[in-house]
C-alpha cells in the first residue's frame, strides 16, 4: 500500500448550523431541516398545483418530510414515495416512522419485490419504483393513492421513466373523468429542471441550503488505482479522527468490497493499539436484507464504522455517523449492446450528479469532508447526469409490459425516447422468446400475454411457461425463485475450505443451476431449517425468501392454468428448458481455453464461482447473465447438449454455424 495521497480543498457546501444532531430531539431535529423554512410554501403550491418539481441539497430534508407536509393537507387516500432501491425505500420508512411516533406498517410502511410491510391504516408508503409501476399496470387510475411522489429523479432509472407517463396520464384520466385529484411530486438534489419543467409544464420549486457542511477534497494528482487511493485515504482519516466518525467509502461491487474489508481488517489488526477499533460493513445489493441494515446500527465507544458500499448507499439514505466520505468516482453499470443484443456489467465513470449524491451521504447529522481520489479537472471530463437506463439498457421487459398495456413502446409519452434501433431489438428478442408473432407486426401471443403476468426478467418468465413441454415446473419454480434472490451460498474468509467441503454435497457436474436446484430440494426437506443451514455454509434468509418468491410465483402460475408438474429424477429436461429461455446466452469453448458468447461475440471465462470453473472445459454452455470488470465472465453457468439446440430451439439464428462445428 502506498503511504500517502495529497489532497487539496474543492470548497465547503455552505450551511444553517455547525452543531451535531446527536443532541436533539426528534421534532428539533425536524425543525432544523431548510426544508421546514419552506413548510408553507410548499403547502400553499400543493394545494393550488396538480404537479410540483421540487430540487433541494441532499439532507435538505425531502424525502422524510415532503410526505408528511402532503398529509397535512388532509388527503383520503395514501401518498406513495418512490425510490430506486429496496434499502432506500426500508431505512426511510422506519425514520418517517420514526418521526411520526407510530410502528412501522402502520400509519407509514413500505413495500418493496415480494414483500410488503403495510396495513389497511398506511397513509406514507415507502416503494420501490418497480412496485409502484407493477401497481399502475394494475390499476392505470392508481385509485389507492392521493399522491405520488417520484424521488430520486435524476437517476432515471427505466422504471421510473416509465411511471413518469404512467403517472401523468393517471391524473389526466382522473381529472377527466371528474375522479378526486392526482397529485404529482416529483424530486431530486441534482436533476435537469429545465427538460423536466417542459415535460410536466410546470415551474421547479427550490429549496435552499444544507443541513451540515461537507467540506469537498480532490486529489491532488490524477490515481492510477482507485482502490489503493481508497484504502491510503482512509488510514490517513484513521490516524486522526476521532472513534464514531464513521467513514463511507464508494466502490463498485462485491468482489471489490470484499477483498477491500479483508485488506482493512488485517492493517487494523497491526496498528498502532491507541486507534480506535474498526468495523467494516460491506453494503451492496446481493448481500442479505438483515446484513446490508446491520451498518445503520449505533456503534460503541471507542469504535469507528467503515463502510463499504457500492452506488446502492448513493441516493437517499442516512447512516448515522457518517462524517468522512471517500468517492473512488467509479460505478459499475449495466451495459447493454443494442446491435448484439447483450447485456453485461462494466466499471466506468460516475456522472457529476453522482459525485454530489455521494459527497451528500456526509454532513446528515453533523458537519463532514468528502474525499474523491480523482482531481477536479478529472471530475469536469464526467457526464453531468447519469445516463437514462433507458437509453443504455436492454429494454424488452419494458417493452413487453407496455404491450400488455396495449401501448407501443414506439408512441410512449417517455421524456427521452429509447432509440428505434434499441426497440427493434427488443421486438427481435420477444419474437425469438415466441412473446410476439413478428418483428415488423408486433402483436402480443398468448404466451407473451402469460409472461407479462410475472413480476420477472422475460427469460425468466419464459422458463416458467415453457417448462409445460418438459414437464418440470416444479423444478423451475425452484430455481426461478433461487435466481431471483440474493446468494445462498456463504463462504467466510477464514472458513473457505469447509464451506467449499460442505458446497460440494450439492454441486451438480453440469453446472450452476442444477446445482442451485439440489441446494433448493434439500433444504425443502429440512425440518431443522437454521441448524442446516449453518451446518452447510448456506444463507438461511435468502433461501427463506426464495421460499416466499416460489409461493407468489405457483400462485400466479395456477392463476394462468400452468400445470404443476416435477420431472423427476430426469433433470436433463430441466437442462432443455433452461436452453429455452436462456438460448440468448450461449457460449461456445474456444481453443485458447476461452468462451466465445454465440450471439454477442463477446470472449469470456467462466466465473471463478462458478462450479465449472477449473473443472474440464464443456464445449457448450449456457450462462445467465455476463460480468465485465477487467475481464468478461459468464455467470450460474450450464452445460449443453450440442442437438438440443436444434430439437429445442429450432428458429436459433445462428444453428447452421454451430451445426458445422459439432
Ligand atoms: N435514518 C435516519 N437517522 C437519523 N437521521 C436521519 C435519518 N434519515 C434522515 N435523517 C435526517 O433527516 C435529514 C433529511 O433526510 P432526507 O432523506 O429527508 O433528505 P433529502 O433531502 O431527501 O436528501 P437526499 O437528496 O440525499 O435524498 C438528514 O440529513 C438527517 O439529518
Amino acid at each position: 500500500m502506498r503511504k500517502e495521497l495529497t489532497f487539496t480543498s474543492g470548497g465547503a457546501s455552505s450551511s444553517s448550523s455547525y452543531n451535531s444532531n446527536q443532541s436533539l430531539s426528534i421534532k428539533a431535529q425536524q425543525q432544523h431541516l431548510p426544508i421546514y423554512s419552506c413548510r408553507l410554501r410548499f403547502i400553499q403550491e400543493a394545494r393550488r398545483l396538480d404537479t410540483l418539481l421540487l430540487m433541494g441539497e441532499t439532507g435538505s430534508g425531502k424525502t422524510t418530510q415532503i410526505p408528511q407536509f402532503l398529509l397535512s393537507l388532509g388527503m383520503k387516500g395514501m401518498i406513495a414515495v418512490t425510490q430506486p432501491r429496496r434499502v432506500a425505500a426500508i431505512t426511510v420508512a422506519k425514520r418517517v416512522a420514526q418521526e411520526m411516533q407510530c410502528k412501522l406498517g402502520e400509519r407509514v410502511g413500505f413495500t418493496v419485490r415480494f414483500e410488503d410491510c403495510t396495513s389497511p391504516a398506511t397513509k406514507i408508503k415507502f416503494v420501490t419504483d418497480g412496485t409502484l409501476l407493477r401497481e399502475a399496470i394494475s390499476d392505470r387510475l392508481l385509485k389507492n393513492y392521493s399522491a405520488i411522489i417520484l424521488d430520486e429523479a435524476h437517476e432515471r432509472t427505466i422504471n421510473t421513466d416509465v411511471l413518469f407517463v404512467l403517472v401523468k396520464e393517471a391524473q389526466r384520466q382522473r381529472s377527466f373523468k371528474n375522479m378526486a385529484p392526482l397529485k404529482i411530486v416529483v424530486m431530486s438534489a441534482t436533476m435537469d429542471i429545465d427538460h423536466f419543467s417542459k415535460y410536466f409544464g410546470v415551474k421547479g420549486m427550490y429549496v435552499e441550503g444544507k443541513t451540515y457542511p461537507v467540506k469537498v477534497m480532490h486529489a491532488k494528482e490524477r490515481q492510477t488505482d482507485y482502490h489503493n487511493a481508497c484504502l491510503v485515504t482512509l488510514f490517513q482519516i484513521h490516524m486522526d479522527a476521532p472513534a464514531n466518525h464513521d467513514v463511507l467509502i464508494f466502490l463498485t461491487g462485491q468482489e471489490e468490497i470484499d477483498a477491500m474489508a479483508q485488506q482493512i481488517r488485517s492493517i487494523a489488526k497491526n496498528a498502532d493499539r491507541a486507534a480506535p477499533n474498526i468495523r467494516v460493513f460491506p453494503l451492496y445489493s446481493q448481500l442479505p436484507q438483515n446484513k446490508q441494515l446491520e451498518c445503520f446500527m449505533a456503534m460503541p465507544q471507542n469504535s469507528r464504522k467503515v463502510i463499504l458500499a457500492t452506488n446502492i448507499a448513493e441516493t437517499s439514505i442516512t447512516i448515522p455517523g457518517i462524517r468522512y466520505v471517500i468517492d473512488s468516482g467509479f460505478v459499475k453499470r449495466r451495459v447493454y449492446d443494442a446491435n448484439s443484443g447483450m447485456d453485461s456489467l462494466k466499471v466506468v465513470r460516475i456522472s457529476q450528479a453522482q459525485s454530489w449524491q455521494r459527497c451528500g451521504r456526509a454532513g446528515r447529522d453533523s458537519e463532514g469532508i468528502c474525499y474523491r481520489t480523482y482531481t477536479c479537472a478529472e471530475m469536469e471530463t464526467f457526464d453531468e447526469m447519469p445516463k437514462p437506463e433507458i437509453l443504455r439498457s436492454n429494454i424488452y421487459s419494458t417493452v413487453l409490459q407496455l404491450m400488455s398495456l396495449g401501448v407501443s413502446c414506439k408512441t410512449f409519452d417517455f421524456l427521452d425516447k429509447p432509440s428505434s434501433e434499441s426497440v427493434d431489438m427488443a421486438y427481435k428478442q420477444l419474437q425469438l422468446l415466441g412473446a410476439i408473432k413478428s418483428v415488423n407486426f408486433p402483436e402480443m401471443t398468448e404466451t407473451g400475454r402469460q409472461m407479462a403476468k410475472f413480476p420477472l426478467d422475460p427469460k425468466f418468465s419464459k422458463l416458467l411457461i415453457t417448462s409445460q413441454e418438459f414437464g418440470c415446473l416444479e423444478e423451475m419454480l425452484s430455481l426461478v425463485a433461487v435466481m431471483s434472490g440474493e446468494n445462498i451460498f456463504i463462504v467466510p474468509t477464514e472458513r473457505r475450505e469447509q464451506a467449499s467441503l460442505a458446497h460440494g454435497k450439492f454441486e451438480s457436474k453440469y453446472g450452476d443451476h442444477l446445482t442451485l436446484l439440489n441446494v433448493y430440494l434439500a433444504f425443502q426437506k429440512t425440518e431443522k431449517i437454521k441448524l442446516w443451514c449453518h451446518d452447510n455454509f448456506l444463507n438461511t434468509r435468502n433461501l427463506l425468501y426464495a421460499r416466499d418468491v416460489r409461493n407468489q410465483l405457483k400462485d400466479i402460475c395456477e392463476k394462468i392454468g400452468l400445470k404443476l408438474e416435477s420431472c423427476g429424477t430426469n433433470l436433463d429436461l430441466v437442462r432443455k428448458c433452461l436452453l429455452s429461455g436462456l438460448f440468448n446466452n450461449i457460449a461456445e469453448l474456444q481453443r485458447d481455453t476461452f468462451y466465445l458468447t454465440i450471439s454477442s461475440r463477446q470472449r469470456a471465462k467462466i466465473h471463478p464461482s462458478s462450479v465449472l470453473s477449473g473443472k474440464s472445459r464443456p464445449n457448450l454452455v449456457i450462462f445467465t447473465e455476463i460480468v465485465a470488470t477487467d475481464r468478461n465472465f459468464l455467470k450460474t453457468v450450464t452445460v449443453i447438449d450440442p442437438e438440443w439446440i436444434e430439437e429445442v430451439v429450432p428458429n436459433y439464428p445462428h444453428l447452421s454455424r454451430l451445426r458445422q462445428n459439432f
